[in-house]
């Protein structure tokens, strides 16, 4: 049973049958010039280019191939803002973006650039009018993610597009979990980077691409030094099966999309409705509406000791960023669980998870006194413990 498909997913086996041949016989440099076995790979990874334009609208030179949606972050944040370090030093990101966006803010920070974290309301979705306010005459980026990796939720992409647009700022956002999963259209969404990862959507680890616009033109700093290679942006032999693996899962979350999410939707809601017909004291975080449906982030009240901390980081028993910034309490931040559905889950995983999750909850329920209390009709909150 599998249900972490934001952390990763499997390879579609269509998308392993076309990066097969690249690995054997197919086995050229793409950036060689002189013989057959370069061109073949050559052509492979330009069918991909296009390929993965095609999924969010752009032109296949609007594309960059890179290693993963952490390096096109890296490039977005830090090429933009060094480029243009002359005349704006100022970027606005959310305080729920990923940390790799987070990191490279605090990178930009640390060599004297001004960075605003955005806050967000209760329901994880940024203030249009805060970041209205936040922008200023020397403000070159905002980089808002697409959709949140923790609780799903979608920020309103077209109308952050439509502000920057009107204020000239260049607007990035870290797809990773929202291409092929939700429509995009750079354009319609004045978009000018994006970032994508690979083994978010089926294909494979390892490989990403940035999306950069070129009308109007976006500038920045490559962040490797090398041989020149994809425009001279992104330095290094383009693994090309990787790339040709990349194209073919934006192919097919193209075409698949609609198909996938009705899939998807019947399983998150089959799982959502699962829990909470059977255990009280559970809640949803993020806006209800607003979101992926793959993603569905519970907190389960009291006492349940999963403490599984950020879904990501569940080395660390701290609760998670993302919700508390959401300002939830820290003990339903600590007993949140992400659910993760995706193109290949079953209904039969959805009822395995839904039974364990409502035998598990109910047994640490048991064993705690607060949820007694809870029942009895008090109020945890009026309690003065004797400690403190
Ligand atoms: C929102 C978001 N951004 C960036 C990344 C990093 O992607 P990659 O593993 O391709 O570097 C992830 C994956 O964990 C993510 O969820
Ligand atoms: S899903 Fe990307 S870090 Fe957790």
């Amino acid at each position: 049973m599998y249900l972490d498909m934001q952390a990763t997913t499997p390879l579609d086996p269509r998308v392993v049958d076309v990066m097969l041949p690249f690995m054997t016989e197919q086995y050229g440099n793409p950036h060689s010039r002189t013989h057959l076995y370069g061109w073949e790979a050559e052509d492979a990874v330009e069918v991909a280019r296009a390929q993965v334009a095609g999924v969010i609208g752009a032109d296949p030179k609007e594309i960059i191939f890179t290693s993963g949606a952490t390096e096109s972050n890296n490039l977005a944040i830090k090429g933009v803002a060094q480029f243009y370090k002359d005349k704006k030093n100022h970027i606005i990101t959310t305080q729920t973006d990923h940390k790799c966006v987070l990191d490279s803010c605090r990178y930009l920070q640390q060599r004297g650039f001004d960075v605003t974290y955005l806050p967000v309301e209760k329901n994880g979705l940024i203030n249009l009018g805060q970041l209205a306010d936040a922008i200023r005459p020397e403000t070159s980026l905002v980089s808002v993610m697409a959709v949140n990796n923790e609780i799903g939720v979608v920020q309103p992409l077209m109308e952050i597009g439509k502000l920057c647009r009107q204020n000239k700022v260049f607007f990035h956002t870290d797809a990773a979990q929202a291409v092929g999963k939700i429509p995009i259209d750079v354009n319609a969404m004045n978009i000018d980077l994006l970032s994508i990862s690979g083994h978010k959507l089926y294909g494979p680890k390892g490989i990403g691409a940035i999306y950069i616009r070129r009308r109007p033109r976006v500038r920045l700093e490559a962040q490797m030094s090398g041989g020149g290679q994809e425009r001279g942006l992104r330095s290094g032999t383009v693994p090309h099966f990787l790339a040709v693996g990349l194209g073919a899962a934006c192919d097919i979350a193209a075409q698949e999309m609609q198909r996938d999410q009705g899939h998807i939707k019947r399983l998150s809601e089959r799982l959502y409705n699962g829990i909470l017909s059977q255990l009280q004291g559970v809640v949803l975080n993020g806006d209800p509406l607003s979101r992926y449906c793959g993603n569905i982030n519970l907190s389960f009240a009291y006492d349940v000791a999963v403490s599984s901390g950020s879904a990501c980081t569940s080395a660390s028993l701290e609760p998670s960023y993302v919700l508390r910034a959401l300002g939830v309490e820290e003990d339903m931040a600590h007993t949140s669980i992400r659910f993760g559905i995706g193109r290949f889950t079953t209904e039969a995983e959805v009822d395995r998870a839904v039974e364990l999750t409502v035998q598990h909850v109910n047994k640490l329920r048991e064993m705690s006194p607060l949820w007694e209390m809870v029942q009895e009709g008090i109020d945890l909150k009026t309690i003065q413990w004797s400690q403190h």
